[in-house]
C-alpha cells in the first residue's frame, strides 16, 4: 500500500491557544463547542491565527456490487444519474456549497456506464462497480491500491490551488452496505448495530439486508488484515476517499467528515494511521442506524445533529460556515486587554 507520513498535531501551543481563548471578551468557555473547534484547527495549523483558505468538497461517486442482492430500495442507475445531477449543479450537495462558496469536485471513482463528454466530471474509474461481495471479493487487493493512490492524487490537486480544508462525499447505490461491513469488521461491534435503512428500507426489507450481509461476512471468515478487509467490503469510492483523506492528513489539511459512509472510509484510513484523526472536524451525526455507534467508537463530537441521512457531503457543507465562525471568532474577536473591559470585581 502507498506510504503516508501522518503524525499526531503537536499539542505544546494548547496552552498559547486556550490563553487567547480565555483572554477574549466573554466569560471563560461561553463559546463551548467553537472552542474546541477552532483549538483543533489551529493544532493542525500549528498557529494562533488560523486561516481556511479555499475550501473544497470532493464527491466520489461509484457503484456496488452487492446491489444485485436487493440491500438498497433505489436501482443501482441512480449513481450515474445523481452525477449527472451534481454536475448540472441541482442536488442538494450544489446548494449547500454555491451558498457557503465552497468548490466542489466530482469524481468516478467506478460508475457502471460511460460517461463521455462531461469535462466538469474527473475521471478516476477503477472499474464499472465493484463485485458483488456476497459471491466474491468487491476489489483485489490490487484495485484496492489503486483506488488509494487515485484517492490521494485529487487531494494533492486542490493542495496546489490552495486548500487547507477538504470535505469529503459520496454518491454511491448500496454504499451504506459496504460501510455497514466495514464498520463490523473495523469496531468489532454486532452487525446489526452496524445496519441501517440506508435509503429508506422498511423494517421486513432491512432485516433481508442484514441477513444478506451476515451471510457474506461470514463467506469470508479468514479476513483480519485492514486493506484484505477494504478491498473485500468496500467500495471504490470508499476507497478512494480513505487515500485523499490520508493525503490531507499527511498534508496538515482540516478534514471534514460527513455521514455514514464517509466515517467508515475514515475508520478504515485509521487502521492505517490512527494519527488521522488529529487532523478531522466531524460535521454531523447521520440518521443512519449505527453512525452514532461509529462516532463513539472514534471518541468523535459531531458538530451538527439535524437527522441528516443523504451523504454527499451535505453534511460538510452545512457545518462549514460553524467553522467559519469559531476560526473568525478566534481572529477577530477583542481581548479583554485590547478592549479594556475588566476581568476582576473591584471592592467599592
Ligand atoms: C436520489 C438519491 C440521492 C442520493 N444522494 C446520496 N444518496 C445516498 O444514498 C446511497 C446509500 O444508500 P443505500 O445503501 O441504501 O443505497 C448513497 O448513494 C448515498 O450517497 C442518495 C440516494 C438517492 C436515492
Ligand atoms: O450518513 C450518510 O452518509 C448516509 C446515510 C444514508 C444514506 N446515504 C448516506
Amino acid at each position: 500500500m502507498k506510504q503516508f507520513k501522518i503524525d499526531n498535531t503537536d499539542k505544546r501551543i494548547i496552552s498559547q491557544i486556550q490563553d487567547k481563548l480565555n483572554n477574549k471578551t466573554k466569560p471563560i468557555g461561553s463559546l463551548g463547542k467553537l472552542e474546541n473547534i477552532v483549538s483543533r484547527v489551529c493544532l493542525i495549523q500549528q498557529t494562533l491565527s488560523p486561516e481556511l483558505n479555499n475550501p473544497d468538497i470532493l464527491v466520489f461517486a461509484a457503484d456496488h456490487g452487492i446491489t444485485q442482492e436487493n440491500v438498497s430500495k433505489y436501482p443501482s442507475e441512480v449513481t450515474h444519474q445523481m452525477v449527472l445531477n451534481f454536475l448540472q449543479e441541482g442536488a442538494a450537495i450544489n446548494v449547500f456549497c454555491r451558498q457557503h462558496d465552497i468548490a466542489l469536485k466530482v469524481i468516478d471513482a467506478g460508475i457502471n456506464a460511460d460517461v463521455y463528454n462531461t469535462p466538469k466530471l474527473i475521471h478516476q474509474k477503477i472499474g464499472k462497480g465493484t463485485r458483488n461481495f456476497a459471491k466474491e471479493p468487491a476489489m483485489t487487493v490490487d484495485e484496492c491500491n489503486l483506488a488509494i493512490e487515485m484517492g490521494s492524487t485529487i487531494t494533492k490537486q486542490i493542495l496546489q490551488k490552495g486548500c487547507n480544508i477538504v470535505g469529503f462525499g459520496e454518491m454511491g447505490i448500496g454504499n451504506t452496505s459496504s460501510a455497514a461491513v466495514l464498520m463490523h469488521k473495523f469496531t468489532n461491534l454486532p452487525l446489526n448495530e452496524c445496519v441501517g435503512k440506508g435509503t429508506g428500507l422498511n423494517t421486513e426489507q432491512m432485516q433481508h439486508k442484514l441477513q444478506v450481509l451476515q451471510k457474506a461476512v461470514n463467506h469470508y471468515p479468514d479476513i483480519k488484515d485492514p486493506l484484505e478487509t477494504l478491498a473485500t467490503f468496500g467500495g471504490f469510492e470508499i476507497a478512494q476517499m480513505c487515500g485523499a483523506m490520508l493525503q490531507a492528513a499527511e498534508n496538515k489539511m482540516c478534514l471534514l467528515i460527513d455521514g455514514f459512509i464517509a466515517t467508515a472510509a475514515l475508520l478504515s484510513a485509521c487502521q492505517f494511521y490512527p494519527a488521522i484523526l488529529d487532523y478531522c472536524l466531524f460535521c454531523h451525526q447521520s440518521e443512519e442506524h449505527g453512525h452514532k455507534a461509529m462516532l463513539d467508537y472514534l471518541k468523535a463530537e459531531p458538530i451538527l445533529n439535524l437527522d441528516l441521512r443523504l451523504g454527499e457531503g451535505t453534511g460538510c457543507a452545512l457545518a462549514y460556515p460553524i467553522i467559519q465562525s469559531s476560526v473568525n471568532f478566534m481572529n477577530e474577536m477583542a481581548s479583554f486587554q485590547s478592549a479594556g473591559v475588566s476581568t476582576e470585581k473591584t471592592d467599592n
